[in-house]
C-alpha cells in the first residue's frame, strides 16, 4: 500500500523549473531515499511536501489524502514529520523540553486550564515529559535528557531532532540529510535507529548525500535530475542505471 504519493509535481522559480512533472510513490513502512547532484531539487521536494512551498501545479497526497493548501499543523495531524538538514533547535529549553515541542498538538493548550494548572493539565504535561523521555532513549540520547542542547554534540542534536518528529506520531517522517556532519560511528549508529524506526512501521524518506548509508538502508530510491525525476527503483537498479552514473559525472553511487 502506498503511503505518500507525489503526482506530477511542478516548481517553478523566475524561469527555472526546480520540480518539473515529479511524480512516484512510498511504500508504507518502507526506508526510501531522494538523491541527485547539487541543485537537482531535492530540497525543494521536500519542502513542497512539507508545506514550506506551494506547487505550481501537482499533488501531494498522505495515507490518500492531500496535503495541497493544507497547514503545517494540518499535515503533522495527519501524520507527517520532519527534520531539517540544520538542526532547529531551542537553546533556552532542554533536551527534553525540545522533544516535548513536537506533541504540542496533542496537549490541551486552552490558555485558561493553563493558567488556573488544573489537574487534567498537569498530568498531560507529565505524561508529555515521560513520552519524550522515553523518545529520547529510543534514539539513544538518555544520558542528554535533563541537559541544555548547547552541550550536545552535533550528532546528537541530530538525533534530538527525530525524537522530536517522532513525538507528533508521525506515519511518516522526513530526514533531510540526516548523516551531514556524522563521523562514521555515528552513522553506523543512524543506520541502526533508521531500520529500527522502519521496523516500527514508521515510513522513512531520507534526502541524502551519503551514498553507503543511501545504499544499505533504503528500499527505494527516487533519483533527481535538473528538477525532473531521471530515475526509481531498487539500491542496485539505481546504483546500475548509466543515467544515473553520468548525472554524478562519474562519481560512484
Ligand atoms: N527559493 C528559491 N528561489 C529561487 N531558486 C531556488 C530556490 N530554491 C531553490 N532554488 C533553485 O532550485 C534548484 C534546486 O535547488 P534545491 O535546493 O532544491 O536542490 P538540491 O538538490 O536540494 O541541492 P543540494 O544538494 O545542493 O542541497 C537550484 O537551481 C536552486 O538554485
Amino acid at each position: 500500500m502506498s503511503d505518500l504519493q507525489v503526482v506530477s509535481l511542478c516548481k517553478v522559480f523566475g524561469g527555472l523549473r526546480a520540480t518539473d512533472d515529479v511524480s512516484f510513490a512510498i511504500e508504507a513502512g518502507t526506508v526510501n531515499s531522494i538523491i541527485g547532484p547539487n541543485g537537482a531539487g531535492k530540497t525543494t521536494l521536500l519542502n513542497l511536501i512539507t508545506g514550506i512551498y506551494e506547487p505550481c501545479s501537482g499533488d501531494v497526497r498522505l495515507g490518500g489524502r492531500s496535503l495541497i493548501g493544507k497547514p503545517t499543523h494540518t499535515r503533522v495531524g495527519l501524520g507527517l514529520g520532519r527534520t531539517f538538514q540544520t538542526p532547529q533547535i531551542c537553546y533556552n529549553m532542554s533536551a527534553v523540553e525540545n522533544v516535548m515541542l513536537g506533541s504540542h498538538l496533542q496537549l490541551d493548550s486552552r490558555l485558561t486550564p493553563a493558567a488556573l494548572r488544573r489537574r487534567s493539565i498537569v498530568a498531560a504535561d507529565r505524561e508529555c515529559r515521560q513520552r519524550a523521555a522515553y523518545l529520547m532513549a529510543y534514539v539513544g540520547l538518555d544520558r542528554y535528557i535533563g541537559e541544555n542542547p548547547g552541550a550536545m554534540p552535533y550528532g546528537a542534536l541530530k538525533r534530538l531532532e527525530i525524537a522530536r518528529a517522532l513525538a507528533g506520531s508521525p506515519k511518516l517522517i522526513l530526514l533531510d540529510e540526516p548523516a551531514a556532519g556524522l563521523g562514521a560511528p555515528e552513522k553506523a549508529d543512524l543506520s541502526e535507529l533508521i531500520a529500527k524506526l522502519s521496523a516500527s512501521g514508521v515510513t522513512t524518506v531520507l534526502v541524502e548525500h551519503d551514498m553507503k548509508l543511501v545504499m544499505s538502508v533504503s528500499r527505494h530510491i527516487v533519483v533527481l535530475n535538473y528538477g525532473k525525476k531521471l530515475a526509481e527503483g531498487a539500491p542496485e537498479a539505481v546504483r546500475d542505471n548509466p543515467e544515473v552514473v553520468a548525472a554524478y559525472l562519474g562519481r560512484a553511487v
